[in-house]
């Protein structure tokens, strides 16, 4: 049994709900490209970098660039992203997961933020989020991506605490992955058929206690 001394937050589709600008951004670029993205193709991005994403919509379409039109098209994309990730403020906060966090450094626990996106530090401060946590490892500073381990591992170096003692809050399958492959428990949000792997599946923060999160010091 280990202690919890640590969360780690992911943030798309944990504290926030990006994904859906995610998706607009990236169906703007398959149509202007001659093809189209469902909600369904969108579901496999959660998690996934930047590159990777279009390299994944790139098969789905059919479609095969240079390496440098691959640059301009993630370019194309994150400017269209971003004009959504402007207009955010702190009403997009996912329902609970202020209080939540709020909570659990109340509680003496440190809290990291680990996101595979580039874009995290300015969704932070739009949302008003951006003091409100002891680290942020984000795409800017990890290149492999969930389920590689190497964000979650970076999180709780720069928290100095150890991987078995650190809880990681996880929307993607990959990203439940990546933080077994840390050694670390896991607490999936979102839809428990989906994130079956983790230690425990709650629909959001909002309905997650501290109690709840103190009972996984049971799993080693
Ligand atoms: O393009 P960005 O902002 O660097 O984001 C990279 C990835 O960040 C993750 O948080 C999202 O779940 C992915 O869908 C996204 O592709
Ligand atoms: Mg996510």
């Amino acid at each position: 049994m280990a202690p919890i001394k640590a969360c780690i937050f992911d943030l798309d589709g944990v504290i926030v709900n990006t994904s859906n600008y995610h998706y607009l951004a990236w169906k703007r670029l398959t149509n202007e490209l001659g093809f189209d993205i469902t909600e369904a193709d969108n579901e496999q991005l959660r998690g996934v970098s930047r590159m990777e994403c279009l390299r994944i919509i790139l098969s789905i379409g059919g479609v095969s660039v240079s390496a440098d039109q691959l640059y301009d098209l993630a370019e194309k994309k994150n400017n269209w992203y971003l004009e959504y990730v402007q207009k955010m403020d702190e009403h997009e906060i996912l329902p609970g997961a202020a209080e939540f966090i709020q909570a659990a450094r109340e509680s003496g626990l440190k809290v990291a933020i680990a996101s595979a996106s580039k874009n995290a530090g300015i969704i932070l401060r739009r949302v008003k989020l951006d003091t409100v946590y002891d680290a942020l490892v984000d795409g800017n500073t990890v290149n492999r991506s969930k389920p590689n381990p190497d964000i979650f591992l970076r999180s709780a170096r720069e928290l100095n605490v150890d991987p078995e003692n650190c809880i990681v809050f996880e929307d993607a399958i990959s990203g439940i992955q990546a933080a077994h492959n840390a050694g670390m428990r896991s607490i999936g949000i979102g839809s428990d058929i989906m994130l079956k792997n983790a230690h425990m599946v709650v629909p959001s923060l909002g309905v997650m206690s501290l109690e709840d999160l103190y009972s996984l010091e049971n799993f080693a």
